[in-house]
């Protein structure tokens, strides 16, 4: 039946819904993300049952309480736990003026996978990825999700479909295409820049983007987006051909809400790994498989990619493209970057 929504169309609502504060349902729990939890909805979820608090572990370290189920933790809510303190375990930004907030009480026993999952929809939600979990009576109109490996598919590897292009001429590059193209479940849309007509049977120079608010537009000069994004333009440019992938995964798949409360920790003192992680993210939530679907679909199996991120390499060549070259992109830093380029190099890998 054609009317029935599809599982990308609930995974659309039920993000909607749990960044309006609405709770969805998955596996028979109601699920709600701390973030744009109100008093009366949390009020409402403790008069079903018990409610657990699902954290990665990622954050569930910063606040020394035990992951026991591996990559996430779920901590039992004291009777008198109000949103407050809901909202000092979920966001990091009070963690130096109140830094003991426990004794926090995991829980072993029973599946995680409701709680993983999520955690999961939190994440691709760009919100803070802590989520209050009761299992309960559902009341009717939420969106109902299950978990499982269709889902977890879905999540990582949504179907783009092409919508629109034209020819929009840069100060780089004059013959340029603007190719965008639609993912079947609701999230950002991504963008193709194809210069010049780049031939499908030699590798093409290519450039895997991620977008930086901040870099690109803003022209930050705590990042190297903006520079490298001019500089892979003129590159390609003046070889005449090239693609560039415009992917909307603002501050390494976090978001730019996120990406702004891991430079307020940055400010703090911590680096932009350690920020991430405090959030409760791991340091870069990029999944590059979106980027080898749209070279794949535009027609490009052989690449010559401009990176100095090794992982981009990989992913793609996990995904059957063949990387004939590491074209480096390397700028020179500036005082507000060079702290953040070094870490890149020393934890990230990147090869600088
Ligand atoms: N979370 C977070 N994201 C950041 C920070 N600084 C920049 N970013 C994001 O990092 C991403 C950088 O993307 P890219 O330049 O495509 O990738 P890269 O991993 O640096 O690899 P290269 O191909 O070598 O440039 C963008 O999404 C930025 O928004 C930060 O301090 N924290
Ligand atoms: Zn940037």
């Amino acid at each position: 039946m054609s009317l029935i929504p599809t599982l990308a169309e609930t995974l659309a609502r039920a993000r909607a819904d749990l960044r309006m504060g609405l709770p969805v349902v998955i596996d028979g729990h109601l699920a709600a993300a701390v973030e744009t939890l109100s008093p009366e909805r949390l009020a409402d979820l403790a008069g079903l049952g018990a409610p657990v608090l699902a954290l990665t572990d990622r954050r569930a370290g910063t606040l020394k309480a035990r992951a026991y189920d591996g990559d996430l933790a779920r901590i039992a809510l004291p009777g008198d736990a109000g949103l407050s303190w809901l909202r000092a375990l979920a966001d990091p930004a009070g963690d130096l003026m109140t830094p003991l907030k426990g004794p926090l009480t995991s829980l072993r026993d029973g599946p995680a996978d409701a709680h993983r999952t999520a955690l999961a929809l939190a994440k691709s939600a760009q919100l803070l990825p802590a989520m209050l979990l009761v299992a309960g009576p559902v009341p009717p109109g939420l969106t109902v999700l299950r978990s499982g490996p269709a889902l977890t598919q879905l999540l990582a590897a949504p179907h783009l479909a092409p919508v629109a292009r034209a020819r929009v001429p840069l100060l780089p590059a004059e013959r340029t295409r603007l190719h965008v193209f639609r993912p079947d479940d609701g999230a950002e849309e991504h963008y193709a820049v194809e210069i010049g007509d780049p031939p499908r049977d030699a590798p093409v120079l290519a450039r895997l983007h991620s977008a930086c608010f901040t870099g690109d537009v803003l022209g930050s000069l705590k990042c190297d987006c903006g520079p490298q994004l001019q500089a892979a333009l003129g590159a390609m440019g003046q070889a005449g051909a090239g693609v560039l992938l415009y992917l909307n995964q603002e501050g390494r798949g976090i978001g730019l809400a996120n990406k702004m409360r891991a430079y307020a920790l940055q400010d703090q003192g911590f680096d932009t790994v350690e920020a991430n992680h405090r959030l409760g993210f791991e340091d870069d939530e990029r999944d590059f498989r979106i980027g080898a679907a749209l070279l794949a679909r535009m027609g490009f199996a052989r690449v010559r990619l401009m990176t100095n991120n090794p992982r981009k390499v990989a992913m793609l060549t996990a995904q059957g493209l063949e990387v004939t070259e590491r074209v480096p992109l390397i700028m020179p830093p500036n005082r507000h970057n060079a702290a953040y380029l070094d870490v890149k190099a020393q934890k990230s890998g990147h090869l600088l």
